[in-house]
């Protein structure tokens, strides 16, 4: 199984360090969830991986090759889904498809998953904002990385798309290995097969949801 392996990860803004020695393993095959209260690195965790944010320290291999971090992007082997939207809103979803699949069968793949033809005539920005994070899931869930950094696939979305959303995921782990974030942990911990916890610079590993009262991202284990 291909394995993501991230060592000697340092990031900090000025004087404030915001991630210390971080090292983090991912399998295809894996879901990993990553926690933490606000600010406290989990978006900047997922962009130095991806190679958007220059780390001050990372060591980034894929099985046994190393891959820098303005190498990760061309390499096509890590893929990433923004917090924020990043398909253009006047376009009709039937449009787009084919800007990302030029092959006919990979635009197949995308027109006949589950719902996709309930809202393919619509514009983006027509979209729910449970179809609209679905939509861009199954784009960036069909192109051809092996690992997926995924930031608050659930956030804001109506309870029908997060089941389906869900769905995709354990569909999509089949094939990679995923990171994910998001604060509707018990979503997260539904699908998830390691889960971790971001707190005073450091990544600890989590067992459940009680150590999630432990390491004070919850308040009680409700
Ligand atoms: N470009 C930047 N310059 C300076 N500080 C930054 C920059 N980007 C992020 N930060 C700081 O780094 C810290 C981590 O930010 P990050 O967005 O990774 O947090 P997060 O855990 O994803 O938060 P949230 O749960 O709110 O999404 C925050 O304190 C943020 O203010």
């Amino acid at each position: 199984m291909d394995l993501l392996k991230v060592t000697d990860l340092n990031k900090s803004y000025g004087k404030k360090s915001i991630l210390r020695n971080i090292n983090l393993e991912c399998k295809v095959g894996e879901i990993i969830g990553i926690f933490g209260r606000n600010g406290t690195g989990k978006s900047t965790l997922l962009k130095l991986i991806f190679g958007t944010v220059k780390a001050d320290s990372i060591l980034i291999k894929v099985n046994s090759e190393i891959i820098s971090q303005k190498a990760i992007i061309p390499s096509k082997k890590i893929g990433y889904l923004p917090q924020d939207t990043f398909l253009p809103k006047e376009r009709k979803v039937r449009e787009i498809i084919p800007l990302f699949f030029p092959n006919g069968d990979d635009q197949d793949k995308i027109f006949y998953s589950p719902q996709v033809s309930s809202f393919e005539k619509t514009k983006i920005g027509k979209l729910s904002l449970g179809q609209l994070r679905y939509l861009e899931l199954l784009i960036i869930g069909n192109l051809k990385h092996q690992f997926l950094m995924l930031d608050e696939p659930f956030s804001m979305i109506e309870p029908i798309y997060k089941d389906v959303i869900k769905s995709l995921l354990l569909e999509l782990k089949k094939t990679k290995g995923i990171i994910l974030t998001d604060h509707y942990y018990n979503d997260v911990l539904q699908i998830t097969d390691k889960n971790f916890v971001i707190k005073d610079s450091e990544i600890i590993e989590i067992i459940d949801k009680s150590d999630l009262v432990k390491y004070e991202y919850l308040r009680s284990n409700e």
